[in-house]
């Protein structure tokens, strides 16, 4: 088994009992995380390989816990424009058009930009999943992955979705050395018809697989919910049995006190996209309250056409920042707080209980940056550094899985330049 020592390094390590940064070194034996700590447990002559990692920062590798990758096709079109007429108008009739060579590409694309700016697990949410499936498998990224199923659509193609979806849940799920897991996707309760749903949760329940959805994104969608079916998304969703199963829902913007206790006594998490709920003008979730009601959260980009990109350090700062200037308490949520919703948090609220921080047992999923540039100094507080001043682009180095994806800012396993030759051809064929 490799084993490989990172020395000279600072390391953010995001341990419940740990200072926030030490300077020291790092074990890495096979794909799991052996040693950290501020002396090298052993002569450098012990090591396969020997990394110094002077003037760089390393942390636990960003969880993206919702988001739609071959949507990065799509970026920039439909701008500016409320969810609702988003969809209808823009998403859903391009998304018409897509076949899995567009999300083959489109997917790609948009795990190249992940990996390259330090996420290395994504939730992906879509259809043609085969084609996501084998992205992830062939970029060494982990992937949460579920075929999404709008049921919006005659009995018998909701039948057809629903099949696809168990069957992509059943083949995928511990696939690429356990680096893909999967889940069931009822799209959203104002997207699917309640027997729907109930019909999605068996399979779930058959397949003991948790269950991802959108919910309370939107002001309307509470309002339609209530009309619809007399009741708000939490309390309709808990009627229909979903938060029996384990449950990760999107946005939950809209959520009074009843809804945040009815989601805590089911241990529903709660993927917070802060970029696509101030670009759709959904509103800001109460992520300080959900915190404080002990609701597990973490953060999301949603797909790159209403981010419009997919770099969780901005995803980090927005929470860090939005909060403070909605409350008026700047302590609303500090930055050690967002980076723990960045990483750790993310890891638990998509069940990957040995992925989110660096210590001996977890799996060596980690990203470098280099700190040799002008905004990480001075050289004091690094969790600071990472929320308020860091980017994708400061990424250099990225592992998952005990395996190096990423080096000096170059991917080791997808061709970035064929890639984005045969997105352009995609892109042409729908927007041309
Ligand atoms: C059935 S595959 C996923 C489906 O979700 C759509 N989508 C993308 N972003 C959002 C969002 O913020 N709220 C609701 N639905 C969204 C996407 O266009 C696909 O159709
Ligand atoms: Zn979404």
């Amino acid at each position: 088994m490799k084993k490989t020592l990172i020395s000279n390094g600072i390391f953010i390590s995001n341990k419940e009992d740990n200072k926030s940064s030490i300077r020291g070194c790092m074990v890495i034996e096979g794909s799991q995380i052996t040693y950290i700590g501020e002396q090298a447990p052993e002569s450098i002559e012990s090591y396969d390989e020997v990394i110094d990692g002077s003037n760089k920062l390393y942390m636990p590798g960003l969880v993206n816990t919702h988001g739609h990758a071959a949507m990065s096709l799509l970026r920039g079109y439909g701008d500016d424009l409320a969810l609702q007429i988003w969809l209808e108008e823009k998403m859903w009739p391009m998304e018409a058009k897509f076949t899995s060579q567009d999300v083959k590409w489109g997917t790609r694309l948009s795990i190249l930009e992940m990996i390259k700016g330090g996420t290395t697990t994504f939730v992906d949410m879509y259809d043609h999943m085969n084609e996501v499936a084998f992205a992830v498998e062939e970029s060494g990224m982990r992937g949460v992955l579920t075929r999404g199923v709008i049921g919006l659509c005659p009995p018998d193609v909701q039948t057809a979705k629903l099949k696809e979806a168990t069957e992509f849940a059943k083949n995928w799920h511990g696939k690429a050395d356990g680096r893909i897991t999967t889940m069931m996707s009822p799209h959203a309760p104002y997207t699917c018809p309640p027997d729907y749903i109930e019909r999605i949760v068996q399979v779930a329940h058959d397949l003991n697989l948790p269950i991802h959805t959108h919910m309370s994104e939107t002001r309307r969608e509470v309002e339609g919910n209530v009309e619809q079916y007399g009741a708000r998304p939490a309390a309709h969703l808990e009627k229909l049995g979903v938060f029996t199963r384990p449950t990760l829902v999107a946005h939950g913007v809209h959520l009074n006190d009843e809804e945040i206790a009815i989601l805590k006594q089911y241990d529903v998490r709660i993927s917070h996209n802060p970029g696509s709920n101030l670009k759709l003008a959904s509103g800001v979730a109460r992520l300080p309250e959900l915190l404080r009601a002990g609701v597990k959260m973490s953060l999301g980009t949603d797909g790159a056409a209403s981010n419009n990109n997919l770099d969780m350090f901005e995803e980090m700062r927005l929470a860090a920042l939005i909060h403070k200037g909605v409350s008026g308490d700047p302590l609303a949520i500090p930055a050690k707080e967002a980076l723990l919703l960045g990483t750790r948090m993310g890891a638990e609220s998509i069940w990957l209980d040995n992925v989110g921080s660096l210590e001996p047992g977890m799996k060596a999923d980690f990203i470098a940056l280099d700190i040799d540039q002008p905004h990480f100094l001075p050289k004091t507080d690094f969790v600071s550094h990472i929320v308020y001043s860091a980017s994708a682009k400061d990424v250099v180095d990225v592992c998952v899985d005990g395996t190096w994806i990423v080096r000096k800012g170059e991917c080791l396993t997808l061709d970035e330049e064929k890639i984005k030759r045969e997105f352009e051809i995609c892109f042409d064929r729908l927007r041309g």
